[in-house]
This record gives C-alpha cells, structure tokens and sequence, in this order.
C-alpha cells in the first residue's frame, strides 16, 4: 500500500445499476470536496451533476454516457476540474460499496485480484449491481494501480445472523451445494443508523434493541439487538422482503414456476419482471413515493392501492422483528421514502399503540436532515427519523483500514 502520512482523503465510489454516486472525503477534517452523481447511464439523456462541497458549485450537463467506464471517467473528470483529480497525493485510498460479498466477507477488504474474482463469481446472485461495483474497482484500479482499494459489503453487517435466521427451509445438501441462504443487503446503512438511533436515544449500541427500516429504492428492513443484526429482509438477492421502487419482495415461489408453465415466460421474463417491472412501478406505474402521494391527493385509486400494499408489507415486518426482539426501543426509519415521507410513517406504525408505537403528527410534518424522534416524549418505543449515510460509513471504514495497514508498515520498517 502507498500513501504518504497526509494523504486524509477517501474517494467514495457507490455504483448501481444505472448510476454512480461519489464522493471525496477527508478524514481529517470531516470536510467532503467533492459530491455528486452520474445517473441513468446507457441512455441517451445521461446526467453527470457535481453538486461540490455543501451544495456549493454545482455543476450539471447531459449527454450519452454509455457505460460505467465511461461514467468513471466523468467522474474522474470532474474531480481534475476542481484541482481533486485521482492523481492527488491527499488521496489515501478508494472506498467502494460491493453490494454481494456472500459468505467470505465480513469485514472491509482490501482488494486483490483474489477478492474481485471472488467478487466476480457471486454476480448470479447480485446481477443488478455486483457487475456494476467490478467495473468502478475495474476502472478504479486502472487509474490508480498504485493506489489501496477497498470493498465494503452490504452483506457484511448481517453475517451475524443466527443459523435458523439465514437459512430457508429448503433440503439443506441443495442449499449447501449451492450456497443459498439470506445474506441480507444494505448493511453499510443498517449499521451506521442502529448506531447513530442509539446515540440519539444517549445509549451505547449494546444497550439498544431497534429495528431499522431503510426505504430507498431498494428497502430493507432489519433487527439489531445490541448492535448486531439477527434478522432482515432480504435474502440470496435483493429481492426478498419489502415492496420496494421496482422489486416486489416476498412473493409465493410458485408464482414463478405458474409463469413459466402458463405464461410461457422465460427465466429471464421472470426476473425482468420481478427485479424491475415489480413493486410500486408494477403497481402502479410510480415508483417515485412524491409522485405516488401527488396521484393520491388527485384520487388516484391505482396510487391509492400501490401505496396500502407497500405499507402493509412495512408493518407485517414491524410486527415481525418486534416479536424476534422481544423488546424494542427504537423503530428508525432511512433512505429516500423512510427520511422524507411523513405519510409512510404515520401509516406504517398506525394501529400499533398497543406496542408502544406513536407518531406524533407535528414532530412527523418536521422536514429536516438531523437525527430526530418523531414519537412523543411518553412514547414507550422511540420512533426516529435517521438520515442514513453510506459514503461516510464506507469512507470510515475503508480508511481505518488502510490506516491500519500503514502503521502496521511504520512498525516493521
Ligand atoms: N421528498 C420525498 N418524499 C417522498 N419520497 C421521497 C422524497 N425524496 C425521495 N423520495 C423517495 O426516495 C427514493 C430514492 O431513495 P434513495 O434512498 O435515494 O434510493 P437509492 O439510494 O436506492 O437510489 C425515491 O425513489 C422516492 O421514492
Ligand atoms: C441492495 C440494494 O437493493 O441496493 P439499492 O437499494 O442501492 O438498489
Ligand atoms: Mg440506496
């Protein structure tokens, strides 16, 4: 590993399916020089938006951009537009979220060709964004060979789970041979809120039992007693659990088998169908929640009904991980639906005093992007609102481990 003793500076790269969110870091001062995203990539309206520091600065054009080396590279542009170019002797290492990292990774991992092999061979199981994630470290590394690269896995938080949590009640040589069992996604984000939830609650994580409810795009729902997760809602892939923008989450298994007998639909029919023509836009033709609340207001009954499933799904899991806890002290909703909807979270714990669960209708209207309780003070479970913060988690994370490793160097040498 390389980088001189002040290099404080963490590139942050999250690449999805159709994006790729960055940011720069410094651990130092807790500053972020650069900040921003290039979306729908592949199309012809591709969008490259620098937002800068705090918002200042922000720069925006379109244009085609065809893939996700050609996204890098625009990314790679921007950050040499603002003097932060990949070149920078600041920059200690490149952190980048691997959504998949199966059994092997419990833990930030530094990247070898080893570990983008092992990357490489768990895209069956993560085909919309593993390959998107091996193209950024990909591209990546051929900027910067000389540079440490870090993946931090959205599995790893949940590798805690226990056996009878992980594994599906299927003929265990079967599952075993072909490691299927509940992984579990979006732990970066699950962890960094249960620990953010307990310090709002002025508790240590060991002390607290939360569930988080993290409703981006992509939704997952999990339960963390003591600052370990021992269930969540996702499982081999993204797919399970809540009804997500485009996915649909839990479904009866033989509706596949029913689609490709009687429908006549193909294997990947079903997964375009599943992955991507599911969920609220299935529902609906929506997946964006402002939109869906708009046509709602309108008398929308399409609307209506997409956005009583979705919650419905929401407080079924509730009810379930309040069970597997036994004790709650913390329902803490995140992400892009979770942070910003009032509606989603008055219904999702409506009907539910009798656990203890109470929004308070004032502390909810609130807009605000601080960790806050949306319960009242009386309330016997908190319900918080707290803005999840990947970049940072992985920024931490990545470099404390390229920390590490140079002073491990400082001591041998
Ligand atoms: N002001 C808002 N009110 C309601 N929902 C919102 C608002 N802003 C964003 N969202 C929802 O958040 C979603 C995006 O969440 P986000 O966590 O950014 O997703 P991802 O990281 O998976 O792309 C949007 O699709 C939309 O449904
Ligand atoms: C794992 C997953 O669903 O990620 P995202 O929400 O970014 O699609
Ligand atoms: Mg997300």
């Amino acid at each position: 590993m390389t980088g001189s003793a002040n290099a404080t500076r963490v590139l942050v790269l999250n690449s999805g399916s159709s994006s790729v969110k960055y940011q720069l870091l410094d651990m130092e001062d807790g500053t972020r020089p650069a900040v921003g995203l290039v979306e729908r990539i592949g199309e012809e309206t591709s969008r490259v938006v620098n937002t800068g520091p705090a918002g200042a600065g922000k720069r925006e054009r379109t244009g085609p951009i065809p893939d996700h080396a050609a996204a890098l590279k625009a990314v790679a542009d921007e950050l040499a537009h603002d003097g932060l170019g990949l070149d920078s002797p600041e920059l200690a290492a490149i952190g980048h979220r691997v959504v998949h990292g199966g059994l092997k990774f419990s833990a930030p991992t530094l990247i070898t060709d080893e570990v983008l092999a092992e990357i490489e061979r768990l895209v069956p199981v993560a085909p919309l964004h593993n390959p998107a994630n091996i193209t950024g470290i990909r591209t990546a590394r051929a900027l910067r060979p000389d540079l440490p690269q870090v993946a931090v896995f959205d599995t790893a938080f949940h590798t805690t789970m226990p056996e009878y949590a992980a594994r599906y009640a299927i003929d265990v040589e079967t599952a075993d041979a072909h490691r299927i069992r509940r992984y579990g996604f979006h732990g970066t984000s699950h962890a960094y809120v249960s620990r953010r939830a307990a310090e709002l609650l002025g508790k240590e994580p060991e002390e607290v039992n939360v569930i988080v409810l993290h409703l981006g795009n992509g939704a997952s729902a999990s339960a963390v007693r003591g600052g370990r997760c021992v269930d969540t809602s996702m499982g081999l892939t993204p797919l399970e659990g809540l009804v997500m923008g485009t996915r649909s989450g839990d479904i009866d298994p033989a509706v596949t088998f029913h689609l490709k007998r009687v429908a006549g639909m193909s294997e990947d029919d079903v997964d375009v169908l599943l992955n991507k023509r599911s969920g609220l836009v299935g529902l609906c033709g929506d997946n964006d929640m402002r939109e869906i609340r708009r046509r709602i207001e309108e008398g929308d009954e399409s609307a209506r009904l997409a956005f009583e499933i979705y919650v419905h799904r929401l407080k079924k899991y509730i009810g379930a991980y309040y069970a597997v806890l036994g004790r709650v002290d913390a329902v803490v909703f995140t992400a892009g639906v979770g942070e910003n909807s009032a509606p989603v979270r008055e219904a999702a714990v409506a009907g539910l005093e009798e656990l203890g669960l109470v929004v308070d209708a004032d502390l909810n209207a609130v807009r605000s992007d601080v960790p806050r309780l949306v319960s009242p003070d009386h309330a016997r479970v908190a319900v918080a609102v707290v803005p999840t913060d990947e970049e940072l988690e992985i920024a931490r994370q990545t470099f404390a481990l390229v920390g590490a490793g140079r002073e491990g160097r400082g001591r041998a040498e």
